[in-house]
C-alpha cells in the first residue's frame, strides 16, 4: 500500500513505478505492454507518464476495459487515453483500443481480440481502478458474465459485460490475463473509497465485490492511494 499526500504525489509514485515495469520489460524482450484503467481518476497519471523517458515506440498500450461507446463520447477510454497518455513522449507507442464500430461488445469482440493479438504478452503491467461498487475492470456485481470474467482459471482474455449500474454495454480484460501481468497496481484516490477497500478486504462473495477477486488473488498487488 503507497499511501501518498495528494493526486499529483500519486501521479508520479504511479509513473515511476509503471515506467520501471515497462523498461525492465523492454530490456528483457524488446517490447512491452501496459493495460490501463479509464474513469476520473487516472488523467494525471496518464499526463505525467506521458513525460517519461522511455522506449515508447517499443511499448503498446490498451484498455483494461472500455464502454461501448464511439470514441466522440465523453464517456470513451480510449478518448481519454489518447487526450492524456499518447501524447508528450508518450505519442510514440502504439495505441491499440478495446471498441470499434460494430453495433454491441458482442458483434465486436472479435475484430479486438484480433487486434490484441499483436501485442506482446503477458502485459508488463495493468493498472486498475475501483469503482464505490466495488467494480474493478469491468467486473461489476450483477454483470451477465461476471463469473466468467473472474475465474482465475478461465480460457477467455476478454469478454463482453452487461450489468445494471456500468451506464453502457462493456468490453473487459479478464482476471487471467491482468494477473498474468509483471506488475500489478490498483490506483484510487478519495477518502470515499477507503471503506470500500476495507470493506472489499473483508469475507465475503467476490461477485458482490468484484474487486475482491483481484485482492485474493496469490500475487503483489501495488495500491497506490491519496485522501
Ligand atoms: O471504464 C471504467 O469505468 C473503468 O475502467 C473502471 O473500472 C474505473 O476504473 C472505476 O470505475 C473507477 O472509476 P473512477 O476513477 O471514475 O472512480
Amino acid at each position: 500500500m503507497h499511501e501518498l499526500k495528494d493526486s499529483a504525489d500519486v501521479a508520479r509514485a504511479l509513473a515511476d513505478h509503471v515506467a520501471a515495469a515497462l523498461a525492465a520489460r523492454v530490456a528483457r524482450d524488446g517490447m512491452a505492454s501496459l493495460a490501463v484503467s479509464g474513469g476520473r481518476t487516472p488523467t494525471r497519471f496518464f499526463e505525467e507518464l506521458s513525460t517519461r523517458d522511455l522506449p515508447w515506440d517499443k511499448i503498446a498500450v490498451t484498455l483494461v476495459d472500455e464502454r461501448w461507446v464511439r470514441e466522440t463520447s465523453e464517456r470513451s477510454n480510449a478518448r481519454l487515453v489518447r487526450q492524456h497518455l499518447i501524447r508528450n513522449k508518450a505519442a510514440a507507442a502504439k495505441f491499440v483500443p478495446l471498441a470499434n464500430d460494430a453495433p454491441s461488445p458482442e458483434a465486436g469482440l472479435f475484430a479486438v481480440n484480433e487486434a490484441l493479438e499483436d501485442l506482446p504478452w503477458p502485459l508488463a503491467c495493468a493498472v486498475l481502478g475501483m469503482g464505490d461498487d466495488g467494480h474493478t475492470a469491468s467486473f461489476f456485481p450483477g454483470g451477465d458474465h461476471l463469473e466468467e470474467a473472474i475465474d482465475p482459471d478461465g480460457t477467455l482474455g476478454l469478454i463482453a459485460m452487461n450489468a445494471p449500474n456500468a451506464g453502457e454495454p462493456r468490453i473487459t480484460l479478464t482476471l487471467p490475463v491482468l494477473l498474468a501481468a509483471d506488475s500489478l497496481a490498483l490506483h484510487i484516490e478519495g477518502e470515499a473509497k477507503r471503506p470500500v477497500l476495507a470493506q472489499a478486504m473483508e469475507d465475503g462473495p467476490a461477485t458482490d465485490m468484484p474487486i475482491r477477486a483481484v485482492l485474493r488473488a496469490k500475487r503483489p498487488l501495488d495500491i497506490f492511494w491519496c485522501p
